[in-house]
């Protein structure tokens, strides 16, 4: 009820033991704060916060146009619904390193157990898209240093992402993803591998864990699970697939509904009321009603019907 009872440093210390664990963890993208416990019953390890999500539900393209209050913000109305992990999309850290160090603090604050760093350039865009820079190492090595100095929690995880693989190929990425390890981030993110065999390549660059993005429409297949876990990454995330299928169904209904003037045939493929109620844990509010305005002073109730 209200929020998780799991603390953000309990979440943290689940994030690390799930990425050192051996088997893949797996974090689809949860694109409301609703989705979070929906994500959580169905067994996944963990769930994502993706910023083109973001961008897009405030009608955004994803080009950092997000905040960072806005960002931290829906950081925190995601956390607070799950006993999950969940892994925030800080962008390029919203500025240069001192920027950076604000918004370690402003998501440690949010709850989120983990986030990533881009090495794009501002303004930045999707990392599935042509057209891409990157910025030069140092200033890469920069913003993983910065974050690491700032984080008061040192379970908070940093993971940094790069996307030069798609600005100048795999050895680049490999190059890249073992300067960011060695500047101190916990995680690597390479954005847009191509292949498994690329996946392993950076496996076997780098010492701590890899992140697989499985993205549709984008430069990377649609590997399994299994696929991944085999070539050695350690996290899977599909971040904007929920958003994605929502706003596909949306769009179906939607016009069914413009065109015949009822849902009535479309009630059958909706979310019940009774599941939406198990979703939100209804049932803790109204025992927690109960509980407070059936207290009993000797002699008298208060509250409640006799009150
Ligand atoms: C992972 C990502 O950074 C995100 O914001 O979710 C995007 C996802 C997407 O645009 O499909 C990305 O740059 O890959
Ligand atoms: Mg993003």
């Amino acid at each position: 009820m209200l929020s998780t009872s799991v603390t953000p440093n309990e979440k943290r210390k689940a994030l690390r033991a799930g990425l050192a664990s051996g088997t893949l963890q797996r974090f689809p993208g949860a694109f409301t704060p609703l989705s979070a416990p929906l994500i959580q019953q169905l067994g996944f390890e963990g769930a994502y916060i993706s910023g083109a999500v973001m961008a897009a539900e405030l009608g955004l393209p994803d080009i950092g146009l997000t905040t960072l209050t806005e960002v931290a913000q829906r950081g925190r109305e995601i956390s607070r619904m799950t006993d999950l992990p969940t892994l925030i999309d800080a962008d390029t850290g919203f500025g240069e390193a001192m920027n950076v160090a604000r918004a370690v603090h402003e998501l440690e604050d949010a709850g989120v157990s983990g986030l990533h760093l881009e090495d794009q350039v501002n303004p930045k865009r999707c990392g599935h898209l042509d057209g891409k820079e990157v910025v030069p190492l140092d200033h890469a090595v920069q913003r993983i240093a910065a974050a690491v100095a700032a984080r008061r929690d040192s379970d908070l995880l940093i993971m940094a992402r790069t996307d030069i693989r798609g600005v100048a190929g795999l050895e680049a990425a490999k190059d890249r993803a073992k300067a960011l390890e060695a500047a101190g981030a916990d995680a690597i993110f390479p954005e847009a591998m191509a292949t498994l065999e690329e996946f392993a390549a950076i496996r076997e660059a780098v010492d701590v864990p890899i992140l697989a993005n499985m993205t549709e429409f984008g430069k990377s297949a649609l590997f399994t699970h299994q696929q991944l876990q085999d070539v050695g990454v350690n996290i899977a995330i599909h971040p904007v697939s929920l958003l994605r299928i929502a706003m596909g169904a949306i769009e179906r209904e939607l016009g069914v509904l413009a065109e015949t003037g009822t849902l009535e045939g479309a009630v059958e493929r909706m979310q019940t009321r009774a599941r939406l109620y198990e979703l939100n844990d209804y049932a803790a509010y109204s025992a927690f009603d109960e509980g407070v305005f059936d207290f009993e002073v000797p002699g008298r109730l208060i509250g409640g019907a006799h009150g």
